[in-house]
Protein backbone atom coordinates (compact mmCIF):
# COMPACT_ATOMS: atom_id res chain seq x y z
CA UNK A 1 0.00 0.00 0.00
CA UNK A 2 0.79 3.55 -0.48
CA UNK A 3 1.38 4.85 3.35
CA UNK A 4 1.55 8.45 3.15
CA UNK A 5 -1.83 8.49 1.42
CA UNK A 6 -3.01 6.04 3.92
CA UNK A 7 -1.28 8.12 7.24
CA UNK A 8 -3.70 10.71 5.62
CA UNK A 9 -6.64 9.13 5.04
CA UNK A 10 -6.52 7.39 8.61
CA UNK A 11 -4.95 10.29 10.52
CA UNK A 12 -8.19 12.46 9.34
CA UNK A 13 -10.51 10.25 11.81
CA UNK A 14 -10.29 11.16 15.55
CA UNK A 15 -9.54 8.17 17.77
CA UNK A 16 -12.72 6.86 19.28
CA UNK A 17 -12.35 6.67 23.38
CA UNK A 18 -13.69 3.44 25.08
CA UNK A 19 -15.00 3.52 28.84
CA UNK A 20 -14.09 1.27 31.03
CA UNK A 21 -17.57 0.10 31.38
CA UNK A 22 -17.66 -0.27 27.54
CA UNK A 23 -14.98 -2.18 27.81
CA UNK A 24 -17.23 -4.99 29.69
CA UNK A 25 -20.15 -4.74 28.45
CA UNK A 26 -18.68 -5.48 24.91
CA UNK A 27 -16.56 -8.06 26.18
CA UNK A 28 -19.90 -9.93 28.10
CA UNK A 29 -21.31 -9.64 24.90
CA UNK A 30 -18.00 -10.85 23.20
CA UNK A 31 -18.57 -11.21 19.63
CA UNK A 32 -15.14 -11.78 17.79
CA UNK A 33 -16.62 -10.16 14.48
CA UNK A 34 -17.64 -6.60 15.90
CA UNK A 35 -14.62 -6.21 17.51
CA UNK A 36 -12.75 -7.36 14.68
CA UNK A 37 -14.88 -4.66 13.03
CA UNK A 38 -14.28 -2.07 15.19
CA UNK A 39 -10.29 -2.77 15.41
CA UNK A 40 -9.67 -2.91 11.79
CA UNK A 41 -10.30 0.60 12.06
CA UNK A 42 -9.69 1.68 15.68
CA UNK A 43 -6.47 0.30 15.26
CA UNK A 44 -4.89 2.30 12.00
CA UNK A 45 -6.78 5.47 12.93
CA UNK A 46 -4.62 5.50 16.56
CA UNK A 47 -1.25 4.75 14.78
CA UNK A 48 -1.98 7.00 12.10
CA UNK A 49 -2.47 9.86 14.38
CA UNK A 50 0.73 9.61 16.15
CA UNK A 51 2.52 8.58 13.38
CA UNK A 52 1.71 12.05 11.86
CA UNK A 53 3.10 13.46 15.08
CA UNK A 54 5.94 11.29 14.78
CA UNK A 55 6.77 13.58 11.49
CA UNK A 56 6.49 16.68 13.43
CA UNK A 57 9.10 16.24 15.93
CA UNK A 58 12.00 18.42 16.21
CA UNK A 59 14.10 17.00 13.33
CA UNK A 60 17.56 16.52 15.07
CA UNK A 61 15.29 13.95 17.55
CA UNK A 62 13.87 12.92 14.31
CA UNK A 63 17.31 12.31 13.19
CA UNK A 64 18.41 10.05 16.27
CA UNK A 65 18.39 6.14 14.75
CA UNK A 66 16.27 4.69 17.88
CA UNK A 67 13.33 6.78 16.72
CA UNK A 68 13.54 6.06 13.01
CA UNK A 69 13.86 2.60 13.56
CA UNK A 70 10.49 3.07 16.22
CA UNK A 71 9.08 4.72 12.88
CA UNK A 72 9.49 1.58 10.72
CA UNK A 73 7.89 -0.42 13.45
CA UNK A 74 4.56 1.90 13.27
CA UNK A 75 5.09 2.22 9.81
CA UNK A 76 5.40 -1.90 9.53
CA UNK A 77 2.44 -3.07 12.03
CA UNK A 78 0.20 -0.28 10.24
CA UNK A 79 0.45 -1.54 7.00
CA UNK A 80 -0.37 -5.41 8.48
CA UNK A 81 -3.36 -4.47 9.95
CA UNK A 82 -4.45 -2.51 6.53
CA UNK A 83 -3.80 -6.10 4.80
CA UNK A 84 -7.10 -7.08 6.78
CA UNK A 85 -9.01 -3.49 5.31
CA UNK A 86 -10.91 -5.44 2.59
CA UNK A 87 -10.83 -8.99 4.33
CA UNK A 88 -14.53 -10.91 5.22
CA UNK A 89 -14.85 -12.07 8.66
CA UNK A 90 -14.55 -15.76 7.88
CA UNK A 91 -13.35 -17.59 11.45
CA UNK A 92 -9.91 -18.11 9.29
CA UNK A 93 -9.44 -14.25 8.75
CA UNK A 94 -10.57 -13.61 12.55
CA UNK A 95 -7.74 -15.86 13.37
CA UNK A 96 -5.20 -14.29 11.06
CA UNK A 97 -6.03 -11.48 12.34
CA UNK A 98 -5.60 -12.60 16.23
CA UNK A 99 -1.85 -13.41 15.25
CA UNK A 100 -1.51 -10.37 13.43
CA UNK A 101 -1.91 -8.51 16.39
CA UNK A 102 0.12 -10.88 18.41
CA UNK A 103 3.02 -10.30 16.54
CA UNK A 104 2.53 -6.41 16.90
CA UNK A 105 2.26 -6.53 20.44
CA UNK A 106 5.56 -8.34 20.35
CA UNK A 107 7.06 -5.97 17.61
CA UNK A 108 6.76 -3.40 20.01
CA UNK A 109 7.31 -4.67 23.48
CA UNK A 110 10.86 -2.36 23.42
CA UNK A 111 9.56 0.47 22.22
CA UNK A 112 9.59 2.73 25.45
CA UNK A 113 13.07 1.82 25.80
CA UNK A 114 14.42 2.40 22.26
CA UNK A 115 12.54 6.11 22.64
CA UNK A 116 14.66 6.65 25.73
CA UNK A 117 17.30 5.56 23.66
CA UNK A 118 16.61 8.07 21.27
CA UNK A 119 16.58 10.56 24.05
CA UNK A 120 19.61 10.07 25.00
CA UNK A 121 21.63 9.32 21.41
CA UNK A 122 20.15 13.49 21.06
CA UNK A 123 21.57 14.41 24.53
CA UNK A 124 24.61 13.41 24.01
CA UNK A 125 24.89 14.93 20.33
CA UNK A 126 22.88 18.03 20.75
CA UNK A 127 22.54 21.11 22.78
CA UNK A 128 18.72 20.77 24.00
CA UNK A 129 17.11 24.53 24.08
CA UNK A 130 13.90 24.54 26.03
CA UNK A 131 11.11 24.69 23.08
CA UNK A 132 13.07 20.43 22.04
CA UNK A 133 12.26 20.29 25.67
CA UNK A 134 8.70 21.02 25.81
CA UNK A 135 8.25 19.52 22.41
CA UNK A 136 10.49 16.35 23.67
CA UNK A 137 7.80 16.35 26.69
CA UNK A 138 4.70 16.84 24.86
CA UNK A 139 5.48 14.33 22.22
CA UNK A 140 6.48 11.41 24.52
CA UNK A 141 3.03 11.76 27.38
CA UNK A 142 1.13 11.43 23.57
CA UNK A 143 3.64 9.21 22.76
CA UNK A 144 3.15 6.87 25.23
CA UNK A 145 -0.68 7.51 26.17
CA UNK A 146 -1.16 6.24 22.50
CA UNK A 147 0.73 3.31 22.70
CA UNK A 148 -1.07 2.50 26.60
CA UNK A 149 -4.50 2.40 24.53
CA UNK A 150 -3.08 0.39 21.20
CA UNK A 151 -2.00 -2.31 23.82
CA UNK A 152 -5.26 -1.78 25.81
CA UNK A 153 -6.96 -2.66 22.34
CA UNK A 154 -5.20 -5.36 21.27
CA UNK A 155 -5.43 -7.48 24.82
CA UNK A 156 -8.93 -7.45 25.29
CA UNK A 157 -9.35 -8.82 21.61
CA UNK A 158 -6.48 -11.64 22.20
CA UNK A 159 -7.63 -12.72 26.00
CA UNK A 160 -11.07 -12.76 24.52
CA UNK A 161 -10.55 -14.32 21.69
CA UNK A 162 -7.13 -15.71 21.32
CA UNK A 163 -7.90 -18.94 22.60
CA UNK A 164 -5.35 -18.52 25.32
CA UNK A 165 -6.85 -20.08 27.97
CA UNK A 166 -8.04 -17.95 31.29
CA UNK A 167 -6.12 -19.25 34.18
CA UNK A 168 -9.34 -19.82 36.83
CA UNK A 169 -7.64 -17.55 39.70
CA UNK A 170 -8.79 -14.66 36.94
CA UNK A 171 -12.06 -16.55 35.78
CA UNK A 172 -13.76 -13.39 36.59
CA UNK A 173 -11.88 -10.81 34.28
CA UNK A 174 -13.03 -9.71 31.38
CA UNK A 175 -10.16 -9.58 29.25
CA UNK A 176 -7.28 -7.35 31.61
CA UNK A 177 -10.04 -5.91 33.50
CA UNK A 178 -11.03 -7.16 36.87
CA UNK A 179 -14.76 -6.12 37.39
CA UNK A 180 -13.78 -6.67 41.24
CA UNK A 181 -10.87 -5.52 41.75
CA UNK A 182 -9.56 -5.50 45.52
CA UNK A 183 -7.65 -2.18 45.82
CA UNK A 184 -5.65 -3.48 49.39
CA UNK A 185 -5.01 -6.64 47.83
CA UNK A 186 -3.19 -4.90 44.84
CA UNK A 187 -1.53 -2.22 47.13
CA UNK A 188 0.12 -5.43 49.29
CA UNK A 189 1.27 -7.15 45.81
CA UNK A 190 3.08 -3.93 45.05
CA UNK A 191 4.45 -3.11 48.80
CA UNK A 192 5.53 -7.11 48.92
CA UNK A 193 7.48 -6.99 45.66
CA UNK A 194 9.25 -3.77 45.75
CA UNK A 195 9.89 -4.40 49.45
CA UNK A 196 12.05 -7.77 48.11
CA UNK A 197 14.23 -5.36 46.17
CA UNK A 198 14.80 -2.73 48.58
CA UNK A 199 16.11 -5.77 51.43
CA UNK A 200 18.15 -7.08 48.23
CA UNK A 201 19.50 -3.95 47.77
CA UNK A 202 19.79 -2.07 50.98
CA UNK A 203 19.44 -5.13 53.51
CA UNK A 204 16.57 -3.63 55.17
CA UNK A 205 13.06 -1.79 54.74
CA UNK A 206 10.41 0.08 56.05
CA UNK A 207 7.15 -1.73 57.05
CA UNK A 208 3.51 -0.76 55.75
CA UNK A 209 0.36 0.27 57.41
CA UNK A 210 -3.02 0.28 55.22
CA UNK A 211 -5.70 2.46 55.81
CA UNK A 212 -8.73 1.99 54.32
CA UNK A 213 -12.18 4.75 54.64
CA UNK A 214 -15.01 3.38 52.70
CA UNK A 215 -17.39 6.43 52.77
CA UNK A 216 -20.31 4.80 50.98
CA UNK A 217 -20.57 1.57 52.68
CA UNK A 218 -19.11 2.04 56.30
CA UNK A 219 -16.50 -0.72 56.71
CA UNK A 220 -16.94 -2.93 53.50
CA UNK A 221 -13.57 -3.71 51.35
CA UNK A 222 -13.00 -1.36 48.71
CA UNK A 223 -13.41 -2.49 44.82
CA UNK A 224 -13.02 -0.91 41.56
CA UNK A 225 -13.43 -2.03 37.70
CA UNK A 226 -10.33 -1.25 36.81
CA UNK A 227 -7.45 -2.95 35.35
CA UNK A 228 -4.85 -4.20 38.01
CA UNK A 229 -1.63 -4.81 35.98
CA UNK A 230 -1.92 -0.74 35.71
CA UNK A 231 -2.70 -0.03 39.26
CA UNK A 232 0.15 -2.57 40.34
CA UNK A 233 2.77 -0.46 37.83
CA UNK A 234 1.89 2.39 39.78
CA UNK A 235 1.83 1.26 43.19
CA UNK A 236 5.20 -0.66 42.40
CA UNK A 237 7.05 2.51 40.89
CA UNK A 238 5.48 4.63 43.93
CA UNK A 239 6.71 2.22 46.56
CA UNK A 240 10.52 1.55 45.01
CA UNK A 241 10.59 5.43 45.19
CA UNK A 242 9.20 6.00 48.65
CA UNK A 243 11.46 2.98 49.73
CA UNK A 244 14.57 4.48 48.44
CA UNK A 245 13.85 8.12 49.86
CA UNK A 246 13.09 6.82 52.89
CA UNK A 247 16.51 4.26 53.69
CA UNK A 248 18.79 6.78 51.94
CA UNK A 249 17.31 9.71 54.60
CA UNK A 250 17.48 7.94 57.53
CA UNK A 251 20.79 6.15 57.28
CA UNK A 252 22.45 9.18 56.39
CA UNK A 253 21.10 10.41 60.27
CA UNK A 254 22.33 6.87 61.31
CA UNK A 255 18.85 6.05 62.31
CA UNK A 256 18.36 2.17 62.72
CA UNK A 257 14.58 2.18 62.85
CA UNK A 258 12.72 3.35 59.44
CA UNK A 259 9.55 5.14 59.63
CA UNK A 260 6.78 3.14 58.39
CA UNK A 261 5.42 4.09 54.63
CA UNK A 262 1.16 4.66 55.23
CA UNK A 263 -0.89 4.18 52.23
CA UNK A 264 -4.60 5.02 53.04
CA UNK A 265 -7.54 3.79 50.58
CA UNK A 266 -10.29 5.95 50.43
CA UNK A 267 -13.57 5.60 48.23
CA UNK A 268 -15.78 8.41 47.87
CA UNK A 269 -18.71 9.03 45.66
CA UNK A 270 -16.43 10.61 41.97
CA UNK A 271 -12.84 9.48 43.05
CA UNK A 272 -11.93 6.43 44.12
CA UNK A 273 -7.51 7.85 45.51
CA UNK A 274 -4.90 5.43 46.75
CA UNK A 275 -2.52 7.80 49.29
CA UNK A 276 1.13 6.76 50.19
CA UNK A 277 3.04 8.82 52.46
CA UNK A 278 6.54 8.30 53.25
CA UNK A 279 8.67 10.20 55.83
CA UNK A 280 11.42 10.17 53.32
CA UNK A 281 12.84 13.82 53.51
CA UNK A 282 11.04 15.03 51.19
CA UNK A 283 12.37 16.48 47.60
CA UNK A 284 12.00 20.70 47.50
CA UNK A 285 9.09 22.08 44.66
CA UNK A 286 11.88 23.38 42.93
CA UNK A 287 12.67 19.35 41.93
CA UNK A 288 9.43 17.75 41.73
CA UNK A 289 8.22 18.59 38.38
CA UNK A 290 11.71 17.64 37.29
CA UNK A 291 10.52 13.59 38.02
CA UNK A 292 8.15 13.68 35.37
CA UNK A 293 10.40 15.43 32.93
CA UNK A 294 11.68 12.78 30.32
CA UNK A 295 14.33 14.59 29.86
CA UNK A 296 15.69 14.52 33.04
CA UNK A 297 14.80 10.74 34.04
CA UNK A 298 17.45 9.81 31.23
CA UNK A 299 20.40 8.48 32.10
CA UNK A 300 22.30 5.90 30.68
CA UNK A 301 21.45 2.92 31.53
CA UNK A 302 23.62 0.62 34.08
CA UNK A 303 24.64 -2.19 31.40
CA UNK A 304 23.57 -5.88 31.93
CA UNK A 305 26.65 -7.17 33.27
CA UNK A 306 26.38 -4.51 36.44
CA UNK A 307 22.52 -5.06 36.99
CA UNK A 308 22.88 -6.33 39.99
CA UNK A 309 23.89 -2.47 40.80
CA UNK A 310 20.85 -0.74 39.44
CA UNK A 311 19.41 1.65 41.62
CA UNK A 312 16.02 0.33 43.28
CA UNK A 313 14.25 3.37 42.11
CA UNK A 314 16.17 4.97 38.69
CA UNK A 315 13.76 8.17 38.19
CA UNK A 316 13.74 6.25 34.79
CA UNK A 317 10.43 6.61 32.91
CA UNK A 318 8.43 4.73 35.51
CA UNK A 319 6.92 7.73 37.04
CA UNK A 320 6.21 9.53 33.91
CA UNK A 321 4.64 6.61 32.53
CA UNK A 322 2.77 5.35 36.07
CA UNK A 323 0.86 9.16 35.24
CA UNK A 324 -0.10 8.12 32.28
CA UNK A 325 -1.66 5.17 33.11
CA UNK A 326 -3.40 6.97 35.86
CA UNK A 327 -4.32 9.80 33.43
CA UNK A 328 -5.72 7.32 30.53
CA UNK A 329 -8.74 6.31 32.51
CA UNK A 330 -9.22 9.67 33.68
CA UNK A 331 -7.43 9.90 36.61
CA UNK A 332 -4.24 11.65 38.04
CA UNK A 333 -1.22 10.99 40.09
CA UNK A 334 -0.43 13.93 42.22
CA UNK A 335 3.25 14.04 44.04
CA UNK A 336 3.30 16.65 46.82
CA UNK A 337 6.48 16.87 48.71
CA UNK A 338 7.29 18.53 51.94
CA UNK A 339 10.90 19.33 52.04
CA UNK A 340 12.93 17.90 54.92
CA UNK A 341 9.74 16.00 56.16
CA UNK A 342 8.76 13.41 53.21
CA UNK A 343 6.10 12.85 50.35
CA UNK A 344 2.40 12.18 49.64
CA UNK A 345 1.81 10.43 46.72
CA UNK A 346 -1.88 9.67 45.65
CA UNK A 347 -3.28 7.98 43.14
CA UNK A 348 -7.03 9.04 41.60
CA UNK A 349 -9.45 6.61 39.60
CA UNK A 350 -12.92 7.23 38.50
CA UNK A 351 -15.10 5.68 40.80
CA UNK A 352 -17.57 4.88 38.36
CA UNK A 353 -16.89 2.95 35.49
CA UNK A 354 -18.84 4.79 32.80
CA UNK A 355 -16.79 8.15 33.92
CA UNK A 356 -13.75 5.99 33.31
CA UNK A 357 -12.81 6.79 29.65
CA UNK A 358 -9.53 6.14 27.58
CA UNK A 359 -8.14 10.00 27.48
CA UNK A 360 -6.62 9.76 24.30
CA UNK A 361 -4.09 11.90 22.02
CA UNK A 362 -5.64 13.52 19.05
CA UNK A 363 -3.45 15.04 16.45
CA UNK A 364 -4.84 17.92 14.69
CA UNK A 365 -4.50 21.88 14.07
CA UNK A 366 -3.60 22.24 17.78
CA UNK A 367 -1.18 19.22 18.19
CA UNK A 368 0.69 20.24 14.91
CA UNK A 369 0.94 24.09 16.30
CA UNK A 370 2.65 23.19 19.60
CA UNK A 371 5.37 22.04 18.17
CA UNK A 372 5.79 24.91 15.80
CA UNK A 373 5.32 27.75 18.25
CA UNK A 374 7.80 29.27 20.18
CA UNK A 375 7.27 29.41 24.08
CA UNK A 376 6.05 33.29 24.68
CA UNK A 377 8.53 34.74 26.87
CA UNK A 378 7.65 35.23 30.78
CA UNK A 379 4.74 37.58 31.56
CA UNK A 380 5.28 37.01 35.63
CA UNK A 381 8.65 38.88 37.27
CA UNK A 382 11.68 37.13 38.34
CA UNK A 383 13.49 36.88 41.45
CA UNK A 384 17.04 38.13 40.25
CA UNK A 385 18.70 41.07 41.12
CA UNK A 386 17.97 42.29 37.44
CA UNK A 387 14.95 43.85 38.63
CA UNK A 388 17.41 45.97 40.50
CA UNK A 389 19.85 47.00 38.09
CA UNK A 390 18.95 50.64 37.97
CA UNK A 391 19.71 51.26 41.42
CA UNK A 392 22.62 51.66 43.22
CA UNK A 393 24.20 48.35 44.90
CA UNK A 394 22.51 47.99 48.07
CA UNK A 395 24.66 46.46 49.95
CA UNK A 396 26.99 49.76 50.18
N1 LIG B 1 7.22 8.59 43.40
C1 LIG B 1 7.66 8.89 44.41
C2 LIG B 1 8.22 9.28 45.66
C3 LIG B 1 7.72 8.89 46.90
N2 LIG B 1 8.50 9.45 47.85
C4 LIG B 1 9.49 10.17 47.27
N3 LIG B 1 10.49 10.85 47.86
C5 LIG B 1 11.38 11.50 47.07
C6 LIG B 1 11.30 11.48 45.70
C7 LIG B 1 10.27 10.76 45.07
C8 LIG B 1 9.36 10.10 45.89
Amino acid sequence: NNIPKMLDFYSQFNPTPMSIKQFIDFGLSACEKKSFTFLRKELPVRLANIMKEIHLLPENLLRMPSVGHVNELYALSFNEILEFEKADTTSKDLDRFCKALIKIRNRHSDVVVTMAQGVLELKESHEIDNQTENSIQYFLDRFYMSRISIRMLINQHTLLFGGELTNDRHHRHIGCIDPQCDLVAVVKDAYENARFLCDQYYLCSPDLIINQHNELEQGAPIHIVYVPSHLYHMLFEIFKNAMRAVVEYHNHKNSDTYPPIEVTVVRGKEDICVKMSDRGGGIPRSLTDQLFHYMYSTAPQPSKSDAHTVPLAGYGYGLPISRLYARYFHGELSLLSCDGYGTDTIIYMKALSNEANELLPIFNKTSSRFYKTTIPTGDWSHSTSMNLRHFSNNSS
